[in-house]
């Protein structure tokens, strides 16, 4: 059944969690909470401490330091009581690869006391097209969909989900995400993993943002979207051959438009972004100052700020 966790800190709660690897913290201090009925998304690029971290919340690592609590329990010592009420959709899908996929979702249904109705979970993952074929002969994104069904087939109260959709089609992705939606409408404490910005956006209540093993910075979406002056008002950016002299660019953009305090900046090659509060004269600033240097811009947009942004904001990178 799912959880009407109210206690402090939530149906997850993950206080100064440090795991080292050949004297190396991987995870470095980490602070994560999850609620019940929410989805929380730990977002951050390749090697961030993302999986480590929830490892050890599902009990598979032990922490080097701090403290995990899942549901109140400690995963490691507790196992045996938090296994029927956690559900682990692992990256690599974890699942034994000598079964057909049907068979092994219905065996692991069999373990709970209350499964979820196996034929429907599995046609709304489209798992019956490839029902007959054992494991190892799944490609990536049908193991994916077989561990998700796997995960929340028993009716956990608390579901962790190592990057989701990765490898999946759009289509798959969407009924991933719709099961997700689902899972928080029953009031499931969801924690998922991923460095897709857009899963982070469109699925989570709060995101953590990690790098090098810490969270550098937590809320909704709203909220991290629009931290900051600059965040409130969309990104300019544009394309252009590479090397043109940002700092003159700004200065020229600050004559034009005052109200500006404008960075300019070129984050990869020959791909810059504009920060400041975008309107109908910066663009004609922008253009006239491309003009009088020869530049033909290659493409001009104007979007909002993405969680990409704040990544690159915070640490000077992109997420991937
Ligand atoms: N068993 C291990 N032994 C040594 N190093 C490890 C081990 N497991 C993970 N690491 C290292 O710890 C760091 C964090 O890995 P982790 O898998 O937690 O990151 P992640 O954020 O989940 O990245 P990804 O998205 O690539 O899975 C990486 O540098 C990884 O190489």
């Amino acid at each position: 059944m799912p959880t009407t966790d109210t206690r402090p800190g939530g149906a997850v709660d993950v206080r100064g969690l440090r795991k080292t690897y050949g004297g190396r913290d991987v995870v470095d201090g980490l602070d994560l909470q999850a609620t019940a009925g929410t989805v929380t998304a730990v977002l951050g690029p390749n090697g961030a401490g993302k999986t480590t971290t929830v490892e050890c919340c599902e009990g598979l690592r032990s922490p080097d330091g701090g403290t995990v609590r899942v549901l109140g329990l400690d995963p490691v010592t507790d196992a045996a009581a938090l296994r029927p009420r956690v559900g682990v959709m692992l990256q690599d899908g974890g699942l034994p690869t000598g079964v057909r996929a049907m068979e092994m979702l219905r065996h692991v249904a069999r373990m709970y006391a209350a499964p979820r109705d196996v034929d429907g979970l599995a046609e709304r993952l489209g798992l019956p097209a490839f029902g007959r074929t054992t494991v190892r002969r799944l490609s990536g994104g049908q193991r994916q969909r077989l561990a998700l069904a796997a995960a929340v087939v028993g009716r956990p109260e608390v579901v962790f989900l190592d990057e989701p959709s990765a490898g999946m089609d759009p289509q798959s992705r969407h009924a991933v995400w719709d099961l997700v939606r689902e899972l928080r409408a029953d009031g499931v404490a969801v924690v998922l993993t991923t460095h897709l910005m857009d899963e982070a956006e469109d699925l989570a209540d709060v995101v953590h943002v990690v790098d090098h093993g810490r969270v550098i910075a937590s809320g909704n979406v709203p909220d991290l979207l629009s931290d900051g002056t600059a965040g409130r008002s969309p990104r300019l950016r544009f394309g252009a051959r590479p090397g043109l002299p940002v700092a003159v660019l700004a200065t020229h953009l600050d004559d034009a438009a005052p109200d500006g305090g404008w960075t300019v900046t070129e984050d990869e090659p020959g791909e810059y972004v504009v920060t400041g509060p975008v309107h109908p004269t910066t663009l004609t600033a922008l253009t006239t100052w491309l003009a009088r240097h020869d530049v033909l811009a290659t493409r001009i947009t104007v979007g909002r700020r993405t969680l990409e942004d704040v990544f690159l904001d915070l640490t000077g990178r992109h997420l991937r």
